[in-house]
């Protein structure tokens, strides 16, 4: 689809081979609560996606679903073109998918060097030490230091190391610059944009709309569980569902 806005009701054909990531009518969300009301979604190779929508639209919930951490209620998740709707979370993580949840999802009781060492393959901290602190040089004088304690900023780098391990096909990135400084907030998307440039394809969620859009390649709004428009990022500002529904950073 070339841009527009879109009921995106109808079941999708079978994947081609350049999906990444796809989800096919996904209804999911919190026990009885349906937050996603048949969403379909594809995340090609090398693409940068940008998730959009309101506040409480369910962006969070696809991330979260798409990783494996909420149940399917009905529909369809593949993985590099596999069926994962019923794979474990940890077992999708194996097989391609990097998640990097909002809040930073770190251990914040554990030093830098735990968490990296529990972020990495089972014998591969000193890789995961390596690639962290060669991305992150702020890194590397605080291996010590209880990631608690770390500034916003570096608890968000040392979330996002974990995007350097283990070569993952596609990352998952939610809030990401959330309450951090401007010029953290520009290291952060030049690390999405390093990545993005390395073929690693992402699905990204942001507050600062115009410049996920600025490095998107395809964009999707949610609105109440519902992919409102599935298009181009240019487009999408143009519109009037950028107005209605984002607005302004
Ligand atoms: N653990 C939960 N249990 C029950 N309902 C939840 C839970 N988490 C989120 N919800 C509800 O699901 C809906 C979608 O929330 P979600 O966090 O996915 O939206 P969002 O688009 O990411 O919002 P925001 O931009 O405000 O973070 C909201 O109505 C929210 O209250």
């Amino acid at each position: 689809m070339t841009g527009g806005a879109t009921g995106n009701a109808a079941p999708s054909a079978p994947s081609a081979r350049s999906e990444v990531l796809s989800l096919h009518d996904v209804r999911a969300g919190y026990e009885e609560t349906t937050v996603l009301h048949g969403v379909s979604i594809t995340v090609p190779k090398g693409a940068v996606v940008a998730l959009l929508g309101a506040n409480g639209a369910g962006k969070s919930t696809l991330l979260r679903t798409a990783a494996g951490l909420n149940g399917l209620q009905k529909g369809r998740i593949e993985l590099l073109g596999e069926d994962v709707s019923k794979v474990s979370a940890h077992r999708r993580i194996q097989r391609g998918l990097c998640y990097i949840p909002e809040g930073r999802g770190i251990f914040r009781s554990l030093t830098v060097r735990e968490n990296l060492a529990l972020q990495a393959e089972a014998g591969d901290g000193a890789t995961a030490l390596e690639r962290a602190t060669e991305a992150f040089p702020a890194l590397s004088d605080r291996l010590e230091q209880v990631a608690g304690t770390l500034s916003g900023g570096q608890q968000q780098m040392l979330a996002m190391s974990q995007a350097l391990l283990r070569d993952p096909a596609v990352v998952l990135v939610d809030e990401a610059s959330l309450g951090l400084a401007p010029v953290i907030v520009d290291e952060v998307f030049a690390f999405l944009e390093k990545l993005a440039a390395r073929g690693v394809a992402l699905l990204v969620v942001d507050q600062f709309v115009q410049r996920v859009l600025q490095i998107a390649t395809h964009a999707y709004v949610l609105r109440r569980g519902r992919i409102e428009y599935d298009g181009d990022p240019g487009e999408l500002l143009k519109s009037d569902i950028f107005d209605s529904y984002i607005g302004a950073d």
